[in-house]
């Protein structure tokens, strides 16, 4: 039977909305005088796009006017010239809830160097034949509102501008606000309230097809986005990544007030095959009669301290306590719910609310899952998805679904609950509009955030736009700390919110419904259309980035440890970096709160941002840092370290040539090993480097390097190098260097490594990260070093010359160089990340056209040669080169001790 409404659910009392917000300076109208001010002293978050610089964009504030009334308290403030990002916008308005999601676009604000116009050429990357992506870079926002409080969702979506940012407009921010503006919308609340859009904001609610926007909502999530499915059986949570050639068919079970049974076949290909009307609604309504509950998460809260053997009538009630084995029932199953209210003398007040709430729900949930399963088989579909705010991570809705459906089909069919589930419409209704390119966009093209939201609390829109810098300082502020308990920390969001920085703790019982209300933590989408998975992953399906799986507690417990322990030091420094001021110790504070409550989460439920590696709680922390915009923690280390380490460049590379080629290459590389102990992210290292000088160190690493090294497979790797006997092998044609750290492991371990690849003839590219992270050198800081080591070698000079790294240098110097133009490239690109990890599936479009020639690549450096990347296979030769300044690594990964090194070679053979 068809259900009576499909509203995709449920109203919440006292919703705490928050949703984050990292860049700043986007609005294009400010509300009042005070934002404007707050605004300009405010600079913007930088890091979040790989594009973005390391400076600051600045609020334009040119051209500024108050739009209408001149004697309004809070007069509207338009900025014509504040381009920096813009937004799209589209809803589902349900009877219960408003969901929206919108876009906001950040302009490309790549510098585009001689060196970037230079290799562009030289890697043959033209824009040419590269798709446009009208939405290329921005940001994937969801939030929601209660439908009752539409008002405040109209005063959001005003004070964002949201209604602003249509199709011309996007292009042309001085465009005059468009009388025809239109925003899609899907739900019944699309028609209802079209006149209250067009009277407070001008605007037409151009209405979508409810299921169509469910359907392709869900289309794209399950094919774009990272971890979005998963099964949840026993508490325990398990994502699947799911083919994109094998998505289709599946069932979609849309559980709102009603339920909605939708078959899949393709985009756009689907048909509504039945329903239930025992719903969301259902479980709500009832709950509310039978129990005085006041909104459907405090219903919820309370099953979780039920018992609905007091209420349901079991198996084992019937039988006399036993199962009945024959028919495969057990005693505890239930066998008619609410049944033992009918013989009992017993009145509505005898059952505790806890009992009646927890009846109910696996009441309905059984049956939702039954008849999923039913149409499931009739149309011989494996998969089901569920979704709808009924769920709400629910982890005992989801358990008894799943339950549900792996009982009536023998295991032989799955249920699945979507990360996003409560968006499928907003979604869909965001993926109608025409020619933004987002259905083209593949799951590596996303990277998902989960930074400190900016709050929105108790469901009012005060003051200025969300998600400025202060706001979130002050939010951070008023955490708590009693020990190691946080007891106001981020993520873990009331039930109902979007879990982006709901910051109260669920007003009950804490514990158990923690980690269900904070399962709907979805973060924010950064769409970077640039990124591509790295071309010469052997197998990029059963590509793995994470060495270390932190699903294993105790793993997650260490590293938890570490990076808490390593918090005071780094929020140090972040501060130093920024003159540190008292702005500046402010927000080290603010990001000390912020990550702490990240990891406190992790600690918590570690599945709740998606599956958890090593590589994303260091990525995190950068984020992080990035969030409350300390751009470089480790600026002027590794300036120290980079002029310390090119004093004594010359000298090294005049040793290095008076050896015998074989005794040479073996100094290389026990050059890179030994120059990677300069680590700031290492505890052990970071001791050790108050015991001394960095050449000292340095000198006592290289004593230290006695082959054979834990991992040694230097001998294959000269082989191929130099050959055996009379056999000389043909050269590499280009080597790809994942370099990593600043100093002397950069600039007296890779660069001569690299030097003498370019020698041999080899091409040589560096790939740096695109934006700092602990002490790395990034692409942007890589071709100043290189000209200054150039200064002290030819080959340096000449390679860097080709490959465009000296491009002011080659005016002056082009006499000298006469004959050399044949000479092999050096050249430098940007990796695509901001970690001192490398998740090969998403890197930089430069990179992956560098890739393209390449027969050889290094990895450097414990982040992306043992955290991540280490089990990575490759369709060229690899090496893998790093020293373990860990020692719990050491021991598991090599069976060594601290300060043993790696060297993997893999050829292709
Ligand atoms: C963050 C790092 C991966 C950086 O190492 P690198 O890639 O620079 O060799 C590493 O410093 C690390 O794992 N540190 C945490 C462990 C510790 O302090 O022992
Ligand atoms: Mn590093």
């Amino acid at each position: 039977m068809a259900s009576l409404t499909e509203d995709p659910v449920l109203g919440i009392n006292d919703i705490k909305e928050a949703e984050e917000e990292t860049d700043k300076g986007q609005t294009q109208v400010v509300k009042t005088e005070e934002v404007a001010q707050s605004e300009r002293d405010m600079a913007p978050a930088t890091g979040n796009s790989i594009h973005r610089s390391g400076s600051r964009p600045q609020l334009d504030l040119s051209k500024a006017a108050i739009q209408g009334n001149f004697e309004e308290r809070d007069p509207t403030i338009l900025l014509p010239n504040q381009s920096d990002d813009l937004s799209h916008l589209a809803l589902d308005i349900g009877g219960s809830l408003i969901k929206l999601v919108y876009f906001s676009r950040h302009e490309d604000q790549s510098i585009d160097d001689k060196r970037k116009k230079t290799l562009k050429e030289r890697l043959g990357i033209s824009n040419g034949n590269r798709r446009s992506y009208p939405i290329l870079g921005g940001r994937l926002h969801f939030v929601k509102f209660e439908t009752h409080k539409i008002n405040e969702c109209l005063d959001f979506i005003y004070s964002k501008q949201l209604h602003r940012g249509m199709d011309a407009q996007i292009w042309n921010p001085d465009a005059p606000t468009n009388e025809n503006a239109v925003i899609k919308a899907t739900g019944g609340g699309a028609y209802k309230f079209a006149d209250l859009f067009k009277e407070r904001l001008g605007v037409s609610l151009d209405k979508e097809d409810e299921m169509n926007c469910l359907v392709s909502g869900a289309n794209f999530l399950l094919k774009a986005i990272r971890h979005e499915a998963f099964t949840h059986m026993e508490g325990h949570k398990e994502f699947v990544q799911i083919d994109q050639n094998e998505l289709f068919p599946y069932l979609l079970v849309n559980i709102g007030s009603g339920v909605s049974m939708i078959k899949v076949d393709g985009d756009g290909k689907f048909q509504r095959i039945s329903g239930t009307n025992v719903g969301g609604g259902t479980y709500w309504g009832l709950g509310k009669l039978l129990t005085k509950c006041k909104s459907f998460d405090e219903l919820l809260e309370l099953s979780q301290l039920g018992d609905n053997s007091t209420i349901d009538m079991l198996v084992g009630d019937i039988y006399g306590g036993m199962d009945y084995s024959k028919i495969g029932l057990s005693a505890s199953t239930i066998a008619s719910s609410f049944g033992k209210a009918i013989s009992e003398n017993k009145e509505l007040g005898d059952y505790s609310p806890e009992d009646i709430s927890l009846s109910l729900l696996r009441m309905i949930s059984y049956n939702i899952g039954q008849i999923s399963y039913l149409n499931a088989l009739r149309f011989g579909l494996k998969r089901i998805f569920f979704g709808g705010f009924f769920i709400r991570g629910h982890a005992y809705t989801m358990d008894t679904i799943s339950f549900a459906v792996q009982f009536w089909s023998k295991g032989d069919a799955q249920a699945m609950f979507l990360r996003h589930e409560g968006f499928l419409g907003a979604l869909g209704a965001f993926m109608s509009y025409e020619k933004h390119g987002l259905d083209d966009l593949m799951v590596h093209h996303l990277v998902e955030r989960f930074p400190m939201g900016a709050p929105y609390t108790g469901g009012k829109i005060h003051g200025p736009p969300l998600g400025d810098l202060n706001e979130k300082i002050s939010w951070m502020e008023k955490f708590v700390r009693k020990g190691t308990e946080i007891t106001a920390p981020v993520p873990m969001a009331p039930p109902g919110t979007t879990g982006l920085g709901g910051f109260e703790v669920p007003s009950s019982k804490g514990g158990t419904l923690r980690s269900d209300a904070s399962a709907l933590n979805i973060g924010v989408l950064h769409l970077v259309p640039t990124l591509e998975v790295f071309p010469l992953l052997a197998d990029p399906k059963t590509y793995e980035p994470n060495t270390i799986d932190l699903s294993d507690h105790s793993e997650l417990e260490y590293w938890f440890t570490v990076l808490s322990e390593h918090l005071p030091d780094l929020v140090d420094k972040a501060v130093a970096s920024e003159g540190g001021t008292d702005d500046a110790k402010r927000r080290g504070d603010a990001f000390a709160r912020a990550f702490s409550a990240h990891l406190a989460r992790l600690m918590e439920e570690p599945a709740a941002y998606g599956k958890l590696g090593l590589a994303n709680l260091l990525e995190l922390r950068e984020e992080c840092l990035r969030e409350f915009q300390f751009v470089d923690a480790y600026r002027s280390i590794k300036q120290r370290e980079n002029e310390a380490s090119l004093a004594v460049l010359a000298d090294l590379l005049i040793e290095l040539d008076s050896m015998t080629e074989e005794t040479r290459l073996l100094t290389l590389i026990e050059g890179v090993l030994a120059a990677n102990i300069f680590d700031w992210g290492s505890r052990a290292c970071v001791d050790l480097y108050h015991k001394g000088t960095i050449i000292e160190i340095y000198r006592m690493s290289r004593n230290k390097m006695q082959r054979p090294w834990r991992v040694d497979d230097f001998d294959v790797f000269k082989e191929r190098m130099l050959g055996s006997g009379d056999k000389k092998p043909r050269p590499h044609k280009r080597a790809l260097l994942f370099v990593d750290n600043a100093g002397a492991d950069v600039i007296l371990g890779m660069l001569p490594l690299a030097r003498e690849l370019l020698r041999r003839g080899t091409e040589v590219v560096l790939v740096a990260n695109s934006l700092p992270a602990l002490n790395d050198l990034t692409a942007m800081e890589l071709p100043e070093i290189v000209a200054e080591a150039a200064k002290h070698c030819d080959i340096l000079r000449r390679a860097a010359e080709a490959g465009g790294l000296l491009v002011d240098a080659m005016v002056s110097t082009l006499d000298d160089s006469k004959g050399n133009s044949s000479s092999v490239p050096l050249m430098v690109v940007e990796n695509g990340c901001g970690s001192p990890c490398i998740d090969l599936r998403q890197v930089s479009s430069e990179l992956a056209a560098a890739a393209k020639e390449a027969d050889l690549i290094i990895l450097e450096g414990m982040g992306r040669a043992l955290h991540t990347n280490f089990n990575a296979r490759f369709k060229c030769d690899a090496l893998k080169l790093a020293m373990v300044k860990n020692q719990r690594l050491a021991e598991k990964l090599i069976k060594g001790n601290i300060y043993d090194c790696v060297c993997r070679y893999e050829p292709l053979s």
